[in-house]
């Protein structure tokens, strides 16, 4: 009997290769993944189980962290199967039936891979053919705005219990995203200063250097503020500004609080569209969707009032890099300020630039840095576990923290509701560029630019 069957409905999709596989043989070879194991895959292509892994294997190659053996991988593909089916035809749940009702498993782990318009279809098709055991897991974004996320919680929680329910983001699983608190909360000298006594203003940012590549159809309708903003960058944020939790299982809905505190800051948002987006595939040839967002918040809370967090994020930019970067107050002006830098890819680390007097000079003061390179001490080809290994694992071990709880969604989407309508038409930028004009203060290239001191 099968001990865990993962279904991925969307299979053929890019998460599923260039995530979810590379972090299941990253499983496999560090065995979590048991042969005990099974994954399934749901695709709608006419393919055999031959056809997808010839597909498969090379994204396996290019993004496991593991280096790919031949007998390995031969090994590996013993635990995939291939299941044609239409996840938006519920008659064709009874394909997945027949499935399941001949080869037995304990749990079945219903993972949707796709876009938020088929989770509804695949929910009423799973309940329909009574699979038992399920734990469901949902990607983000989980809806469209609030009300279809409503919509969607209801239509769920009609059918599974909360407890089995896994929204994903997988920015939760990035290992320095989770060192955030131990950074934070474990050390009084920021523990101390986390505030709006001492801390000035936050960036966050995340760049990345690919394009829509083929998720188009799916990217044109989403956005950069819907596809990285409501939920990877307010994860980000609420992390940063959340009270010390007690434990991590209240985490998410103190992160909540936080979200209800949000204010956008008045003129704070650019929006950017790169030149040649709409000669992409699938993409609306007048689309007026961002690729770039900008845009500035504060938090209404009283350990946070008056200080500005800035979000940034963007696709086809000139660096890929996703940083906080948490900047303290100068006691007086023309002083240059402390900044604490927490790198969460693809530099991996922790940075404290300071000011000290210059060396060999009585009266002149320079700044100084000191980082912790967390790729460095790891040694490792991509480092530390992928983000999908920690989320795959939590649910294998029914650990629901680190997951969205609802509360958390309702919050962001109210947020994030109001901040797209209100948002400007994209200007736009080229492609490699650093997005358009005052999108990437000089503060934040600096910051990308300056390497560890430890050389990865
Ligand atoms: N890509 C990424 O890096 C990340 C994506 N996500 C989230 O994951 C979700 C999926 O994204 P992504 O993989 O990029 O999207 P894609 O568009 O690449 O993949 C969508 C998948 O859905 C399948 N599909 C669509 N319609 C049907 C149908 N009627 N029957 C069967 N299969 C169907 C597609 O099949 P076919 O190949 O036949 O078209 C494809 O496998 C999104 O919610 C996204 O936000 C989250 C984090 C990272
Ligand atoms: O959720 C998403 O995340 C990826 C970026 O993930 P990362 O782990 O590489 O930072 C982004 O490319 C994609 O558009 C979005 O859907």
């Amino acid at each position: 009997m099968v001990q865990n069957r993962f279904i991925i409905f969307g299979g053929t999709g890019d998460l599923t290769y260039r995530k979810l596989l590379p972090a299941f043989y990253n499983l496999f070879i560090s065995q979590k993944l048991t042969k005990q194991d099974e994954i399934l895959i749901i695709g709608r292509r006419d393919w055999t189980k031959t056809d997808y892994v010839r597909k498969m294997e090379p994204w396996v190659k290019e993004f496991a962290r593991f280096k790919v053996e031949e007998d390995k991988f031969l090994e590996f593909i013993q635990q995939i199967q291939y299941l044609k089916m239409n996840l938006s035809a519920l008659d064709d749940y009874s394909i997945l039936k027949d499935y399941v009702t001949k080869s037995k498993a304990q749990v079945h782990v219903c993972y949707m891979a796709v876009s938020p318009q088929f989770f509804d279809p695949i929910v009423e098709g799973i309940h329909q053919i009574d699979l038992f055991n399920v734990r469901l897991v949902m990607e983000k974004p989980f809806g469209t705005d609030l009300l279809s996320a409503t919509k969607l919680q209801r239509k769920v929680t009609r059918y599974f219990d909360e407890e089995n329910i896994y929204r994903i983001d997988h920015y939760l699983g990035k290992d320095m995203v989770r060192n955030i608190l131990t950074i934070r909360c474990e050390n009084p000298i920021f523990d101390a200063v986390w505030n709006n006594r001492y801390i000035d203003h936050v960036n966050i940012f995340a760049l990345e250097q690919v394009g829509v590549e083929n998720r188009g159809s799916y990217y044109d309708k989403a956005g950069a503020l819907r596809d990285m903003a409501q939920n990877h960058l307010l994860q980000l944020l609420s992390i940063i500004a959340v009270d010390n939790p007690h434990d991590l299982h209240t985490l998410s809905l103190q992160q909540s609080v936080v979200l209800h505190s949000l204010k956008l800051l008045e003129d704070s948002m650019i929006m950017g569209q790169y030149r040649g987006y709409l000669d992409e595939k699938d993409i609306d040839s007048k689309s007026q969707t961002e690729t770039f967002a900008r845009f500035s918040v504060g938090v209404e809370t009283s350990r946070f009032q008056g200080v500005p967090f800035h979000i940034i994020t963007g696709k086809e930019m000139m660096y890929r890099d996703t940083a906080i970067q948490i900047v303290f107050k100068s006691p007086y002006s023309g002083q240059k300020p402390n900044i604490l830098t927490i790198q969460v890819q693809p530099k991996e680390g922790v940075e404290i630039s300071f000011n000290i007097k210059t060396p060999g000079k009585s009266d002149e003061i320079s700044e100084a840095t000191m980082d912790f390179c967390q790729n460095c001490q790891m040694q490792n080809r991509i480092n530390t576990p992928e983000a999908y290994e920690w989320m795959l694992m939590s649910i294998m071990l029914e650990d629901g923290s680190w997951f969205s709880h609802w509360d958390q969604i309702v919050t962001s989407w109210k947020f994030m509701d109001e901040l797209i309508q209100k948002k400007p038409k994209p200007i736009l930028y080229e492609k490699k560029s650093l997005g358009p004009e005052g999108g990437l203060t000089a503060e934040i290239v600096e910051c990308i630019e300056k390497p560890f001191i430890c050389k990865i």
